[in-house]
């Protein structure tokens, strides 16, 4: 699988920094070169963001983080990289001469990417001696979490170059999407500019104000985009008789028009003291990083509810995320596996904020996640991988039962090890696991677990492969004499 070896990062501000923190938590060396003085300090806060971000967002294994260095030039950064990612303001002559800068220092066969939100890359590739290996890699804000890079090349860019990014992109959990044409602001920021101009109309003849505006987004079709864009949602409203007749019967509104998409608003002195007094009125009592930071919770979480979708497959971002962890699991080092007459350590987590209930506490279906992702490695340590289930074979519960002992606090370690009862033959994989405060060793909860062994094309009850079984027999062997665990062969409503 192609994968970015070692980055450069030219400019380090909103998009820089976390282009930067996109590849340090990939596991990917970052050399950044930006002079303004408190570029550390700032690189520094949105790295911080970006890995509570990915704290909530994954328990697959990430890799090493990467190590960040900064540069005092250009040429310094781009030594021996093989992705370089420019993301200095937007200005042609700027972005022109430091991406021919580039060009002069870095290797040849080196990517280069602009993460421009509106320049034609043939304007930017104009001077540079390889053009044919630059191209747009437009981002969107946050770089660590939106999956999406829009990949355009110029005239002279090589048809490779943009099969080669999108397929380096892929292992970090990204999404080159590669545009057929070249074109100004591309296709997101051509939709985003539209609606934004329509939205300035709307403050400006005090139809509305900033909030009202973004609450009709938020809660209506805001939600429809985040998982199906535009042009899925419309096949829906158009009902059974589908596209043709949506357009048949909305078409004719683009033109009474409804909207004023050619007119450009004049930003003047009153419409911006306007639009920033809402705004301040609206958000002006949280910082930016703490807005930052809910915006990242719940982009995490629609990205968790999106992972679920389409029978599990996951769907749009849900479908990059799931596939950004099979990755990770599948290069994560193998842990070696010796059984001891000691229950199994199985993972550790952290309490998150979007785990934490009305009562203060974690909630209910949290410990089933804990006990469900620890039952997956324990599947995983006997060789129930990813191949193994698409060979048609896996494990499936059947029953648990769970006892919650004590409360989990937002930002507490908590660990699950597991005791394989003497029940299990292999066919029957029947376990005990404990939720521990990794501080103190409490029992939080535990849960008692049954799986089956099954055929998925059979459809019934069968014994797991040789290379599984030769795994498992030496942990029931081993877990034999641990005898039944206090709480094990419980009912519901026993005394404790
Ligand atoms: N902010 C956003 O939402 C998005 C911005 N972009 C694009 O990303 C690029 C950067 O934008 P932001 O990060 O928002 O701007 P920014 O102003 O936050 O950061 C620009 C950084 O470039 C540095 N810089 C200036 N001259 C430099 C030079 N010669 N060499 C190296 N660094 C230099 C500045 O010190 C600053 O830290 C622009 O092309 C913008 O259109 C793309 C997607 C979204
Ligand atoms: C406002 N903007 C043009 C810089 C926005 C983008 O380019 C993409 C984004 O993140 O919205």
């Amino acid at each position: 699988m192609a994968k970015i070896e070692k980055a450069a990062c030219i400019g380090g501000g909103v998009i820089g920094g976390a282009w930067a923190a996109r590849f340090l938590l990939a596991g990917i060396d970052v050399a950044m070169y930006d002079p303004h003085p408190e570029a550390e300090r700032i690189v520094g806060e949105v790295l911080a963001n970006a890995e509570r971000a990915y704290g909530m967002l994954t328990m697959a294994p990430l890799p090493p983080k990467g190590r960040l260095t900064f540069c005092k030039t250009v040429e310094e950064a781009v030594a021996g990289a093989d992705w370089i990612q420019e993301s200095v303001p937007e200005r042609l002559d700027l972005k022109r001469s430091v991406i021919t800068q580039i060009d002069a220092a870095a290797r040849p066969e080196a990517l280069i990417g602009s993460s421009t939100s509106g320049i034609m890359p043939s304007e930017l590739q104009r001077d540079m001696k390889h053009p044919e290996r630059m191209f747009v890699a437009h981002p969107y804000n946050p770089v660590y979490l939106l999956p999406l890079a829009e990949l355009v090349g110029g005239q002279k860019t090589s048809p490779e170059t943009l099969e080669l990014a999108r397929a380096k992109l892929a292992p970090i959990g990204m999404k080159g999407v590669i545009l057929k044409k070249e074109i100004e602001a591309f296709v997101g920021d051509r939709l985003l500019e539209a609606i934004w101009r329509e939205g300035l109309w709307l403050i400006h003849d005090d139809i509305c104000d900033t909030e009202t505006l973004d609450d009709v987004i938020r809660y209506s079709f805001g939600m429809r985009w985040a998982q199906m864009g535009m042009f899925e949602t419309y096949r829906i409203a158009g009902g059974e008789a589908g596209m043709r007749h949506f357009l048949a019967q909305f078409g004719p509104c683009l033109s009474w028009p409804w909207t004023k998409l050619t007119d450009v608003v004049d930003l003047d002195d009153a419409l911006v003291d306007k639009i920033a007094e809402q705004s301040d009125a609206q958000s002006g009592e949280r910082s930016i990083r703490e807005l930052e930071r809910i915006r990242d919770e719940n982009l995490v979480g629609i990205m968790h509810a999106l992972k679920g979708a389409d029978g599990g497959k996951g769907w749009g971002s849900g479908k990059i995320l799931a596939d950004f962890e099979q990755n990770l699991w599948a290069h994560a080092p193998r842990r070696d596996y010796r059984p001891t007459r000691e229950p199994l350590d199985l993972m550790e987590i952290k309490v998150l904020p979007s785990w934490i209930d009305y009562n203060g506490h974690m909630t209910e279906f949290r410990y089933a996640q804990c006990f469900a992702d620890a039952s997956d490695a324990l599947l995983r340590l006997i060789g129930v991988d990813r191949g193994y289930v698409t060979a048609g074979n896996s494990y499936y519960t059947v029953e648990t039962h769970t006892r919650l002992l004590d409360e989990a606090k937002l930002g507490e370690a908590l660990k699950v090890s597991a005791q394989i009862l003497p029940s299990s033959d292999g066919k029957k994989l029947h376990s005990f696991m404990s939720l521990t405060r990794a501080s103190d060793n409490v029992l939080i909860a535990t849960c008692e677990h049954l799986m089956l062994h099954v055929s998925s094309a059979e459809g019934k009850a069968v014994p797991p492969a040789p290379a599984v079984m030769a795994r498992l027999e030496p942990l029931i062997d081993a877990h034999r004499d641990l005898g039944v665990p206090e709480g094990a062969g419980r009912s519901v409503g026993q005394k404790r």
